[in-house]
């Protein structure tokens, strides 16, 4: 019945616009968009000379129906709720910065700074996973108030902590916030705005990520200056966007896809009607409730929703598509690119920490200009080619970054004076004979002075148990830089092919913000049908905080073994694959309903299965199938 009924929808809502689009055609440009017919069309409806073109009468009556259905409320809706993303990218980004704080004030070892961060990581993956049933039986707007509480608890917690422990579990409390945020928030968005806006609207939640890191990288640098606490200020701070969210959120309404699933239809009447202005919402309304009717009967059997995904082969490849987009965006090594920013601008001559702090804000500002040209482009090019040229790009800069590091290696400054160790006898590091293996030896460092000749011996010496800010012993071992002391390179090493490496990150961030940043959570907010919009989301941003873990934990160890270039180039053939999986199972989601989108991966071509997906395929696909706004024959008549 539903497909029956979202046909006569868009027809009737089309045939409507349509005549009083000949009324009131003011426009040029569209007056003869709709009196001239192309030829393939006149002979493909045998129709009169004089016969509009079926799709020509299409583009005009939707680009109409679009200007016709865009209230105000929409907005408000998707910034609120992108909040979420702000805090997202605020929480996982301010740490950073904190850190090097408290190293100072709390003295903090190397494996609970792993721990703080890398536990709101982990608990972010696992509080997604339980997200999905949360959504299912509370609803958007429950979750995201959940979300909020959780981040302004956090955020108490951290500001406040007199211990790491404290620490530990407040920074704990917030990857719970997250996790839910981040699979709620999307959907939410999604369900909430009409399909021509949906693609920008949910992209705006990842322009929010990217505006909460840049935020983070300013607030880290500001209060950098602060000799003791700074890092409360910094944890602590993002309580004050959590509870703007909170509050907006107790006038915000639910989803109405959710309250129509859950039986609720006079409130999801009223809901949509309050969230479309004064628009008529009959018949969205009805196809939304007859689809959801229809899915009910039709999504897969008895048993729990995951069950029933993997055995329903449509929601099956849906979600494969949106698992496999999420672990090739983290794979791509975006959180690696971010967070040794600040090692690649030292690599490039950057000494002095407290520029290379603000040097990461334009890494992190640049990012987000990228995310704002996703943001224009979705909805222009569409989800498939915008995350296929992002790939591609990426794959391109990640090319150009591996060969920087491996410039940089070959031409690795030799370690001049081999000092043996007096505190350390058995430190590796007067083994090391230049700096590249001296600083991808976790104990060692390279002590040089810049332009030196033999004056200045540079030497590979064991760093600070207690800061590695510092050597052991030696030149380097001295905080206040004397004239005679030399330059401590812990995790770089001084080389003139450091351009090189710069230009690789500028491409990279250029690439990857615009698509593969944004499209894994757009993609996913509309690919699955509403009975398993839920768990799909959960999923997906699970698979997406588990490989964000597993990327960022292991890139220093697998350093070791196979050094920078030797990640990099193994990042660049992951990209490469992740080219092909979007080549051959992301279909184009673009204008098209939610309701509709469940039938393209009912395609095995277009799914996961050959790479031939273009978008003449799928509308064809989907007209045979007789669920899209696309007019047949027929229906060309009808217009007329
Ligand atoms: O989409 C976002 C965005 O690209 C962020 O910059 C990144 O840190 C996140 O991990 C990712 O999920």
């Amino acid at each position: 019945m539903s497909r029956k009924s979202s046909d006569d929808y868009n027809l009737r809502s089309m045939s409507n616009l349509m005549g009083e689009r000949r009324k009131r055609a003011t426009d040029d440009g569209e007056r003869s968009l709709i009196k001239a017919p192309s030829s393939a069309s006149v002979s493909s409806a045998g129709a009169s000379a004089a016969a509009p073109a079926p799709a020509d009468l299409e583009r005009a009556a939707r680009k109409q129906f679009q200007q016709d259905v865009t209230p105000v409320f929409v907005y408000v809706l998707a910034v609120f709720s992108a909040i979420g993303g702000f805090l997202f990218g605020y929480d996982t980004g301010v740490v950073s910065g904190a850190m090097l704080l408290l190293k100072r004030d709390m003295n903090i070892s190397a494996l609970w700074q792993e721990l703080l961060v890398s536990g709101t990581v982990a608990a972010a993956a696992v509080s997604a996973l339980l997200g999905g049933c949360l959504n299912g039986l509370f609803g958007r707007r429950v979750c995201i108030l959940t979300a909020s509480f959780t981040f302004a608890i956090g955020g108490i917690v951290l500001g406040s902590a007199p211990n790491k422990e404290a620490l530990l579990v407040g920074r704990l409390i917030l990857g719970l916030g997250l996790g839910i945020a981040s699979m709620t928030v999307p959907v939410y968005i999604a369900e909430t705005s009409p399909p021509h806006l949906r693609g920008r609207l949910v992209t705006i939640n990842t322009l929010f990520i990217t505006a909460g890191q840049f935020t983070a990288s300013v607030i880290d640098g500001a209060f950098s200056y602060m000799k003791h606490e700074g890092w409360r200020y910094m944890l602590g701070l993002s309580v004050i966007p959590a509870l703007l969210q909170f509050l907006g959120f107790l006038f915000l309404p639910e989803s109405p896809r959710w309250l129509i699933q859950k039986g609720l239809t006079q409130k999801a009447r009223r809901v949509l009607s309050q969230i479309r202005g004064n628009q008529n919402i009959d018949e969205e309304y009805d196809t939304i409730k007859s689809s959801i009717e229809e899915e009910e009967k039709d999504c897969g059997g008895e048993g729990p929703v995951i069950w029933r995904m993997l055995t329903f082969p449509p929601a099956r490849r849906a979600l494969i598509v949106g698992c496999g987009l999420q672990m090739f965006q983290q794979l791509s090594g975006i959180n690696t690119v971010m967070y040794y920013s600040a090692t690649i601008l030292q690599m490039s001559g950057v000494r002095d920490d407290k520029l290379a702090i603000w040097l990461v804000t334009v890494t992190a500002f640049t990012n987000f200009l990228f995310t704002l040209l996703g943001v224009w482009l979705v909805e222009r090019v569409g989800r498939r080619k915008l995350t296929l040229g992002s790939i591609f790009g990426t794959v391109l800069s990640l090319c150009v970054l591996s060969v920087g590091f491996l410039l940089s290696a070959q031409h690795s400054p030799p370690v001049t004076l081999h000092l043996s160790d007096p505190t350390t006898p058995n430190s590796s590091c007067a083994a090391h004979l230049s700096c590249e293996p001296c600083m991808l030896d976790p104990g060692c460092g390279y002590c040089y002075q810049e332009n030196s000749t033999a004056v200045f011996a540079s030497s590979c010496v064991p760093v600070n148990p207690a800061s590695t800010e510092r050597a052991a012993w030696g030149k380097c071992s001295n905080s206040t830089h004397l004239p005679d002391s030399g330059i401590w390179a812990y995790n770089f090493c001084p080389t003139s092919y450091s351009w090189v490496v710069l230009l690789g990150l500028v491409l990279y961030l250029a690439s990857f913000a615009p698509g593969m940043g944004p499209m894994p959570w757009t993609v996913n907010s509309e690919i699955y049908p509403l009975w398993a919009r839920s768990t799909g989301n959960a999923c997906s941003a699970g698979v997406n905080w588990t490989f964000n873990v597993l990327v960022s934990l292991t890139f220093l160890h697998m350093a070791q073994y196979l050094t920078y270039y030797g990640v990099f180039f193994l990042y660049t053939s992951l990209a490469f694959t992740g080219f092909f999986f979007i080549y051959g199972c992301l279909p184009e989601t673009k204008g098209r309903r939610l309701e509709e989108i469940e039938s393209l991966f009912e395609n095995r071509l277009c799914s996961c299965g050959i790479s031939d997906c273009d978008e003449d395929r799928q509308v064809e696909y989907i007209r045979v199938k007789g669920s899209n706004y696309h007019l047949s024959d027929n229906d060309a008549s009808d217009v007329e």
